[in-house]
Parts: structure tokens; C-alpha cells; sequence
């Protein structure tokens, strides 16, 4: 049978196409025939309704009788026509109705519905294109009639134009001719649309075609993707069998580690093993430790008890111990005392000898400078002289050579420096002539160097080094004044309101060293401080040398440092001060060139310098009167400068031969001052004085003998003094104006008349060749004429045998007068001067005609201003006292001193007489 056929062949994948090759039958030869008549309808689609056709194919061969087949055959049902259709629907009713099997029937049906259902569904297709086409017509129609509607307005404008315009019927024929000339195109439009129509259709099929292509491309695609998934699935499968490859490897790895964690598992099961053993071992050492503790603490509680009967017994040492820091203090200050004792046997005056060496470019210059001892020997040699006279000794306590540095220089000050801190006022100055390095040793150079540093920094830096380390016991305060004396006129350097200020003098010592009330004080904590308060001082001092021209080689400078301490256990309270002094030039000045404001200077340096040797000498011979008021330099060190006070002079020297006289002159000035305040030189000196004692003791004896014609010539004098003050007062009403330039004679007439034989000073000094009058000469000189005439009178009156010859004239009463002695008091003044140096017992006004030039560097015999002085002076006790029977009545003061030492050689000394003198006198002072 066909139908099995043919079911057979759609079973084994037939019918593939209309056309296929596959499962041909004569049967179906008549769907062949229906396949190839052209397509009734627009919407006929082959490719959809192949399916289709196969399946009713299939349907009517299974089902239907061989003559239905034979109608189906000559039907293709989709590409039948509708007609064919429905004869093919009313043959399958016809078939059903003779078969009348139910079921084929129902089968039938079925193909009924479904013919129906295709009939429908193209029924429906064409009845949508059919409205499709109606609409798109309906659309155009809309459209034209819109543009007719358009045209008829325009027409219909057009007519009313007509109407309007009669005239212008022409255009309107134009315009109507344009009418229908548009009419005509849109015909021609509407043919246009037709044609588009026509390509649409064609476009269809174009799209058609081109969907195929597509289809096919896609299908190209579709083959080329597969291939490449195929490739893709080959290199997977490559990747999963090499991951296959690493996961064996981990595998092998975890095996690995899972065999190390396992020996790891038994390494740390034998550790904690091993820790457990040692925690055992830990558990029973603690116990033992806890046993050992519990031993120790109540080692310890009987330790403490120990210990607190050793606190009790320390207690009571620690007592002992506090007085001993008692006694320890005691005795501090007990080496402090014996300290300042030491010191105080060494010299109260001690006297450096400084030498400074050739400045550069002065490499070709001689020197005077002979030899430097170790001890303090000087040897100067004169370039001008030759032999046994060119050559000087001197000895002083120390002498820096050339090459000395300041720290050297400093090494030797530094006792001074603590005598400060136990409350003792210390004074350092540096003397010697212009340029000689005075300046250099107590400033240095630059404050900028440590190296340069002068005694002055050197000497606050030691004091608040000293200070510190003293801290524990004693709170020190240091406070600094700085003034400049200048032509006997304080300034104070420090001032805020500059140099300017001239300042009072206080007129006594004060104890807190303070003889300038009006300086300004400036507190200090360290060396900077210093420092900076010395560069101000140094600044202002330079200001007023812009208009006095080198004025620091003619001003003294003091720098005065305070210092309080108070020790912090007794509360008790030290004050001490430090004069550090850069003194002026000591040289004599030119006298050619001494006029005016030179003059004046030099008159007021060599006042002030007369002074302070005075005073120097004053206490060396332990004076009861020292003349601290003949200067303004000598107040303001009036506190260093005697009772408890040490004092330090430089003495510096310029080694060129040019300066040799000066040096000499400064020599013998520093000198006297060594020889005579040295402690350990006194010693030595007192052989000399014993020696001077015996000769001066011979002349007493000439003084015991010859008392009555003294006696004689001193009442002698008297009335001539009267004489003179007659004259004085007679020539003061007649002439305001004194003539300086006789100032010194009197004190040469006084000698000469008082002593006759007053060649034991007066050979001293023409044997010295310079040596007292030398300094005498160059200071008094400068400080009392007033003209180069001036001065070569008073050289005349230095010569020695002048002093010695001289007759009482005029300057006897020039002199009185400028001493001040022309008052009631003269008579006794003039016993006074008689009786010694007129400078060294006389404290004066301090004014400058009041300086006895010539006793700068007085003897070293001092007569005091009154004869109280002489009776309470410190006669050696071991001279006895003189007998009172040898005084005279009414004796003057030399002849009762005269007597009164008298006394002391009577019994060994006989009484051989001669002219009377004031310097074995002197001598006991
Ligand atoms: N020991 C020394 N070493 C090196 N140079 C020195 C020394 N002493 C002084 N001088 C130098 O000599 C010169 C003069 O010194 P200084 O100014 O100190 O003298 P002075 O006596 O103070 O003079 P003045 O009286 O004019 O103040 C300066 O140039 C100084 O540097």
C-alpha cells in the first residue's frame, strides 16, 4: 500500500523537499503537479507551507482510501488554489460520509479543520492586504482630495481675483492653465505612485532575496562558529587535561606536606614534652625559691633589726659627724683667715714687672732690657752710658718677659681674685708711660679671645667660676661700676645718659668699696654680662676721646667689681670688692708741648699719680693719716687701697732704648713701692733700716747736741714765716693772682731752713741721680708751672744743692699761699711741713695747686700732719720712749719728734751733735 510507502519513507528522514528525491511515488505525482502551477495568491509562501503539505501528505496517505488519495493527489494544499480547497473539503465529507467510520471521521474532520483553518487564515491574509491596500488608497485619496481641495481654494481664489480684477483675465487664464497643468502632474503623481507601487513590489522581492542571502550567510556563520567551537572544545580539552596534570601535582604536594606536618606534629609533641618536663622542673625550683624567700624574709626581718639598732648607733655618730661639719666650717673659715694671712705676709702690695716686646715693624730697635730673674731681678742697661753705671738692678716680686702670655701674667693674680670672695677689697692697677702695654694687660687686645683676655675678664671669670663652685655654701652677687677720671672730673662709663655725667665722691672709705655713690651699678651674672658692660664703658670712653684725641693715654679708667656673699648656713654676710685701674700715662710730657689742655692734663695726671704714690707709701709705712683726698683717683680707690685691701701693681715697661729714662723712672717708682710694702722684702729692709737707723740715729745725736741753736733757728724761722704771711697778706691785696711757678719753694726753703743738714734726703736723691727727684721733677713739673719758663725755674729748684742753699724768698710765700696755709693755722702748718714731706702728712683740698709736686715718690719716711699722729704712731715698741726731760719748751714739732726718737739711741749713742733732719724722722713712720 502507498500510505505504508510512504510512511515508511517519512520515517527514514523522506520528503525532505517538495522536490526531494527521496521516497518518489507515482501517488504523489498529482501534489508534483499541483506544486508547479503557478501561485494563486499574492501571499502564497512555499518554504512555510511545505510542512504542511507533507503532513496532510502523510495524513491522507495513512488515512485515506486510494481513490481520496487520488483527489489529494492532485492537490498541494498550500499551494493549491482556494478552490481546490474546498472541493477537496467537500470530497473529504463526501469520503467520510460513505466510510462512516467513526474514527476516520473524526480524522477527517480534523483535516477538515485543518484545510479550513488554512483557507481562513489566507482568507484572513488577503482580506488584510486587501485593507492594507484600501487604506493606502484611502490615504491617497484623502491626499489628492486634500490638494484638489487645495487647488479649488485656489481656484476658487483665483475666480474671486477674476471678480476682482476683470482686467487682469489673462493671468487668470494663465493661472487656470496652471490649475490643470498641476492636474495634469497630479496624474502624472499619481502614475509616479503607481511606479513606486511596482518598485516596492520589486523592493520585496529584492528584500526577499536578500534575506535568503542572509539566511545563507548566517548559515556560513553558524558552520564557521561551529568549527570554531570546535576548536575552542580541542583546547579546553587540552587545558582540563593540564589542570588534570597541575592537580596531581598538588596532590603530590599536599601528600608532601601532610607528611612534613606530621613530622612537625612530632617534633612539637617532643617539645612540649621537653616543656612540660621544664615546667615540672620550674614548678619545683619555685618551690624552692618560695622556701628560700620565705628563709630570707625572716633573714631579712632580723637583718632590718639588725639594722635598726646600726640606724640607732649611726644616729648618734651622724651627731657627732653634723658638729664635726660644724667645726668643718669653723675651720674653712679658718683657712680662709690663714689664707688671707698668708697672703697678707707675702706683701699687702705686691708689685709685677711687665716688659712688652717690640710691636711689629719695631724688629730693628734696641732693647733696654738686660736680664730677667727668676725671682724677680730686673737688669736695665743704658744704651748712653758704659761700665759699672750702665747697668741697673731691680727686684720686684715678679717679672714677665716679652714673651709672657696673659694666662702666665693671670696665674699670679689669681690669689687676689679669691681674697675678693672672703670679703676683702682688692685693687689692681697697671702703671708705666704711654704705650707700654698697660692697656694690654688689663683689657687685652680683644675681648673677643679667650686668649687675649686682660686680668680684668680673666679676673670676673675666675670670681664667678670661684663663686659657683662655692655655690653650695655661699650665694654670691656681683655688681660692676666702670668710671673714667679724667682732669679730676669722675664720669661715670656706664651711665645711660652717657659719659657726660660728672659725679660725686663719697669722702670717706666706705666698707662696701663704694666711693662712687652716683656711678651706676650694673649687676652681673656672668662674664658675657661683664663683657657687654666693658664694651659699653670702652665705647663711652671713646666717645669723649673723638674730642680730647687719644684720651685713654690721659684718663684713668676703674673698673670696680662688688661682690656680696652670703653664706647660706650662718646667714652671715662678706663684701668685697675688686678695683681693676688702667692708669693714664706716667710719662713726662714734652714741655714744648706742654701748654693749654695738654698742660692741664698732665697737671691733673700727675697730680692724681702724686696722690696715689703718696697714699701707697702712706700705708706702707702703716701712716696713721693716709692722703686719700689729694685726688679724685685716690677716693675712689680709697677703699682698696688700705686697712684690709690688697694691692697689685703692673708695673709696664717699653723695652726700647728710647724710652729708657722712663722706664728707669718707673723702675724706681715700682721699686720703692715693692721695697717697702713686701712683707718678706720688709724682713730683708729692716737690716737696711737698722742700718739707716744708726746713721739717722748719728745725726740725732748731732740734733741732741745742737738743740738749743735748732731751737734758735726754727724760732728763727717762725718769725720768718710771720714775715712772709705779712707779706702774703700784703701782696694778696695788691695782686689776686699768685704766681704758681714758685709752688715748691717753700717746702725747699722749709728744708733747708728746718733741717740745715737735710743731705740724708737730699744726697739720697743727687746720689739716686733722678731717683726721688727725678719723679718729683717730671710730675711736679707738669703739675704746677703754667709755662716752659715755669718749668726750668723748677728744675732749677730740684738741684740738690739748690734744696740744700736756697733762701727763703718769694715762692716761700707763694707756696703757703697755694697750700692753703696762709690761715690762722699756719704757723702750725708750716711746723708740720717742717717736720717731714709736705705731701705725705698733708692731706689737702685736693685741688691741684695744693700737690707738692716734688714728693711724688716721697722718702720712704713720712712725717704726719700732726704731732698727735707722731706721738700715736707705731714707733717700733722696742725703741724705748724718750725721756720727756729732753723736750724742749715749746719746741716745734721736728724738735719734739727729734727729741722723742732721740731717746731711743741716747744710751748707745752718744749726742755728737749736728744740723737736724727730718728723714731719720721719717723713717720710724
Ligand atoms: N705683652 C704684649 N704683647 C703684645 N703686644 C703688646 C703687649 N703689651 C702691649 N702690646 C701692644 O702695644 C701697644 C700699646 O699697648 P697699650 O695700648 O696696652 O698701652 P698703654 O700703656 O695702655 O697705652 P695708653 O697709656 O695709651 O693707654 C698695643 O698695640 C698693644 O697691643
Amino acid at each position: 500500500m502507498n500510505f505504508h510507502l510512504e510512511e515508511h519513507k517519512v520515517e527514514n528522514g523522506g520528503f525532505v523537499g517538495l522536490n526531494g528525491t527521496c521516497g518518489r511515488d507515482e501517488s504523489m505525482d498529482g501534489f508534483e503537479g499541483i506544486a508547479e502551477e503557478p501561485l494563486a495568491s499574492a501571499n502564497y509562501h512555499p518554504g512555510n507551507k511545505i510542512q504542511e503539505t507533507l503532513q496532510l501528505k502523510e495524513f491522507f496517505a495513512d488515512q485515506f482510501s486510494t481513490k481520496s488519495m487520488d483527489l489529494i493527489k492532485l492537490t498541494t494544499l498550500e499551494n493549491a488554489p482556494t478552490q481546490s480547497l474546498f472541493s477537496i473539503a467537500n470530497r473529504i465529507l463526501e469520503e467520510s460520509f460513505e466510510r462512516k467510520n467513526g474514527e476516520l471521521f473524526h480524522r477527517m474532520a480534523r483535516l477538515l479543520r485543518k484545510v479550513l483553518q488554512i483557507i481562513e487564515r489566507r482568507m484572513s491574509v488577503q482580506a488584510e492586504s486587501l485593507r492594507d491596500q484600501n487604506n493606502v488608497h484611502k490615504s491617497r485619496e484623502q491626499k489628492f482630495q486634500s490638494r484638489i481641495k487645495v487647488l479649488e481654494t485656489l481656484v476658487k481664489g483665483t475666480s474671486e481675483e477674476i471678480q476682482v480684477a476683470v482686467k487682469n483675465s489673462e493671468s487668470i487664464k494663465i493661472e487656470k492653465t496652471e490649475v490643470e497643468e498641476r492636474r495634469r502632474l497630479e496624474e502624472m503623481d499619481t502614475i509616479k505612485l503607481k511606479k513606486e507601487k511596482d518598485d516596492i513590489r520589486v523592493e520585496v522581492s529584492t528584500l526577499k532575496r536578500d534575506i535568503e542571502m542572509a539566511r545563507k550567510t548566517y548559515e556560513k556563520q553558524r558552520l564557521q562558529l561551529e568549527a570554531e567551537a570546535g576548536k575552542t572544545k580541542l583546547e579546553l580539552e587540552k587545558k582540563v587535561e593540564e589542570l588534570e596534570c597541575l592537580l596531581e601535582d598538588s596532590r603530590k604536594k599536599v601528600a608532601e606536606l601532610e607528611e612534613f606536618s606530621a613530622d612537625k606534629y612530632q617534633r612539637w609533641k617532643r617539645k612540649e614534652h621537653k616543656y612540660r618536663s621544664f615546667i615540672e622542673f620550674q614548678v619545683d625550683a619555685l618551690q624552692d625559691l618560695r622556701a628560700a624567700s620565705k628563709f630570707m624574709k625572716n633573714e631579712v626581718l632580723k637583718t632590718r633589726r639588725r639594722h635598726s639598732e646600726e640606724l640607732n648607733g649611726l644616729g648618734v655618730k651622724l651627731k657627732g659627724l653634723a658638729d664635726a661639719a660644724r667645726n668643718y666650717h669653723m675651720v674653712l673659715t679658718e683657712n680662709r683667715k690663714l689664707y688671707n694671712e698668708i697672703q697678707e705676709l707675702k706683701g699687702n702690695i705686691r708689685v709685677y714687672c711687665r716688659i712688652r716686646p717690640f710691636l711689629p715693624g719695631q724688629s730693628m730697635k734696641h732693647t733696654t732690657i738686660e736680664y730677667i730673674g727668676e725671682n724677680g731681678e730686673l737688669v736695665v742697661a743704658n744704651p748712653m752710658k758704659h761700665g759699672k753705671d750702665s747697668h741697673r738692678l731691680f727686684k720686684f716680686n715678679k717679672v714677665f718677659g716679652p714673651t709672657a702670655t696673659q694666662e702666665e701674667v693671670f696665674m699670679d693674680t689669681q690669689p687676689l681674685i679669691r681674697s675678693v670672695l672672703d670679703g676683702f677689697n682688692v685693687c689692681i692697677f697697671a702703671y708705666g708711660q704711654t704705650g707700654s702695654g698697660k692697656t694690654y694687660t688689663m683689657s687685652g687686645p680683644s675681648a673677643s679671645s679667650r686668649e687675649d683676655w686682660g686680668v680684668n675678664f680673666r679676673a670676673l671669670n675666675d670670681l664667678f667660676q670661684i663663686a659657683q663652685s662655692r655655690g653650695t655654701t655661699v650665694l654670691y652677687e656681683v655688681a660692676v661700676q666702670m668710671v673714667e677720671i679724667y682732669n679730676e672730673q669722675v664720669r661715670d662709663l656706664l651711665s645711660s645718659d652717657g659719659p657726660q655725667k660728672r659725679l660725686g665722691i663719697w669722702n670717706t672709705a666706705q666698707p662696701n668699696g663704694l666711693a662712687v655713690p652716683d656711678a651706676s651699678m650694673h649687676a652681673v651674672k656672668s662674664t658675657s654680662d661683664v663683657l657687654e658692660l666693658m664694651s659699653i664703658g670702652l665705647t663711652n670712653r671713646a666717645v669723649g676721646a673723638t674730642a680730647l684725641n687719644e684720651r685713654s693715654s690721659r684718663s684713668h679708667s676703674v673698673l670696680t667689681v662688688h661682690v656680696r656673699g652670703t653664706d647660706l648656713e650662718t646667714d652671715a654676710v662678706l663684701r668685697g670688692s675688686l678695683h681693676l685701674v688702667d692708669l693714664a700715662g706716667s710719662e713726662r710730657v714734652d714741655r714744648s708741648e706742654a701748654t693749654g689742655d695738654r698742660l692741664k692734663e698732665a697737671q691733673h695726671i700727675n697730680k692724681s699719680l702724686s696722690a696715689l704714690g703718696d697714699v701707697i707709701f702712706a700705708l706702707a709705712q702703716k701712716s696713721p693719716h693716709v692722703p686719700y683726698r689729694n685726688s679724685k683717683l685716690t677716693q675712689v680707690l680709697q677703699s682698696s687701697l688700705g686697712g684690709q685691701a690688697k694691692t697689685l701693681m703692673f708695673v709696664q715697661l717699653n723695652p726700647d732704648v728710647d724710652s729708657y729714662s722712663e722706664t728707669v723712672s718707673t723702675l724706681k717708682f715700682a721699686e720703692r713701692v715693692s721695697g717697702v710694702e713686701l712683707g718678706a722684702a720688709r724682713s730683708n729692709k729692716e737690716g737696711r733700716e737698722v742700718r739707716e737707723l744708726m746713721e739717722q740715729v748719728g745725726f740725732l745725736k748731732e740734733v741732741i747736741s745742737k738743740k738749743d741753736g735748732e731751737i734758735q733757728r726754727l724760732q728763727s724761722l717762725k718769725a720768718n714765716v710771720s714775715a712772709e704771711k705779712r707779706s702774703l697778706t700784703s701782696l694778696r691785696s695788691g695782686s689776686s693772682s699768685s704766681p704758681r711757678r714758685h709752688s715748691i719753694g717753700t717746702p725747699q726753703h722749709l728744708r733747708k731752713t728746718s733741717s740745715g743738714k737735710l743731705s740724708g734726703l737730699s744726697d739720697k736723691a743727687a746720689s739716686d741721680g733722678d731717683n726721688c727727684s727725678e719723679y718729683s721733677d717730671r710730675h711736679s713739673e707738669a703739675g704746677s708751672q703754667q709755662s716752659v719758663d715755669d718749668f726750668k725755674h723748677h728744675k732749677e729748684f730740684y738741684q740738690p744743692s739748690k734744696l740744700a742753699d736756697g733762701p727763703v724768698n718769694q715762692s716761700a710765700t707763694d707756696d703757703v699761699q697755694l697750700l692753703g696755709l696762709e690761715d690762722a693755722d699756719l704757723e702750725e702748718r708750716l711746723s708740720d711741713i717742717s717736720d717731714g714731706d709736705l705731701s705725705m702728712g698733708t692731706e689737702t683740698d685736693g685741688s691741684i695747686g695744693s700737690v707738692v709736686e716734688y714728693t711724688l715718690f716721697p722718702e720712704p719716711s713720712k712725717q704726719p700732719e700732726k704731732s698727735e699722729n707722731i706721738e700715736k704712731s707705731t714707733v717700733p715698741s722696742k725703741l724705748p720712749k724718750p725721756p720727756q726731760k729732753l723736750v724742749q719748751s715749746k719746741p716745734s714739732r721736728l724738735t719734739r719728734s727729734a727729741t722723742k726718737l732721740s731717746s731711743t739711741s741716747r744710751k748707745s749713742i752718744s749726742t755728737t751733735g749736728g744740723s737736724s733732719s727730718a728723714k731719720p724722722l721719717k723713717k720710724w713712720q
